[in-house]
């Protein structure tokens, strides 16, 4: 389950189950179980060249990915709430908008890149259709942050609305913009001295909340990996997708 550089850890939405394979995985793969915020067990992931990653099991959302640096490329809003309830605003979270046939996530921490695998499996007798978001937070300095790949993609009508997007889509104030078909392979200069790469988009959304988050929107973007429309799954049929994201 994991190789002499990297910390890697299976989980399904059931606490119990990932908390038995956390502990099955302690000694040889940097994979702590702790207490996180509002008492909220979470896994710490660590490499050996240093790189770290933090996943609540409430959610399996990843709130922070520190590179060797120490650095942090991931974001958590001020007012995310820990309670077990609400989901947590900030980090990677995935959203999967059904309750009922469930996914699976898997996260797998290298040197200088963080990958997630969502697995969703329909364990029902009858047909079931879904669209899911990583609606990933990065940290950034969002008036020199900007993403490449982009260029030419189709627009879903929301803000702005560039007819043709250009090679380097910046966040000039309030943005909220699903682009479709986007190439496989983002960059995000984060404006901080990081490019990041964002591997096997399939659509994008682009969010920043600007003066709506007076508090915090300076400091972060969110790059999203989205499949919107739907999935269409027949009984025990699975689908996966894949995030990889990577500093060079
Ligand atoms: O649920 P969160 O983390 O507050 O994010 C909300 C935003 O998420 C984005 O994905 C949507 O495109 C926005 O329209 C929405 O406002």
């Amino acid at each position: 389950m994991g190789s002499i550089c990297s910390g890697r850890i299976n989980f399904d939405p059931v606490e119990r189950k990932c908390r038995e394979m956390a502990y099955a995985s302690s000694t040889s793969l940097g994979v702590r179980l702790t207490e996180g915020e509002g008492n909220l067990p979470k896994l710490v992931l660590t490499s050996p060249a240093g790189s770290e990653a933090e996943i609540y099991l409430f959610g399996g959302f990843i709130t922070s990915w520190k590179v060797p640096s120490g650095k942090d490329l991931l974001f958590v809003r001020p007012d995310a709430v820990f309670n077990g309830n609400k989901p947590i605003s900030g980090g990677v979270p995935h959203c999967f908008p059904q309750f009922g046939p469930g996914p699976i996530q898997q996260v797998t921490l290298n040197a200088k890149s963080l990958a997630t695998e969502l697995t969703v499996k329909n364990t029902d007798n009858k047909a079931f259709s879904f669209s899911t978001t990583l609606h990933t937070y990065f940290q950034a300095s969002v008036s020199n942050a900007s993403v490449k790949g982009l260029k030419g993609c189709k627009t879903l009508n929301k803000d702005p609305d560039p007819k043709n997007p250009v090679e380097v889509v910046t966040f000039p104030g309030f943005v909220d913009c699903a682009y479709l078909d986007a190439s496989s392979e983002l960059q995000l200069d984060n404006g901080l001295g990081d490019l990041i790469s964002i591997k096997n988009t399939v659509y994008a959304v682009l969010w920043n909340p600007y003066l709506q988050m007076e508090a915090c929107y300076k400091d972060f973007v969110c790059v999203e990996n989205a499949k919107i429309g739907s999935v269409q799954l027949e009984p025990e049929q699975t689908w996966t997708a894949v995030q990889h994201l990577s500093i060079a």
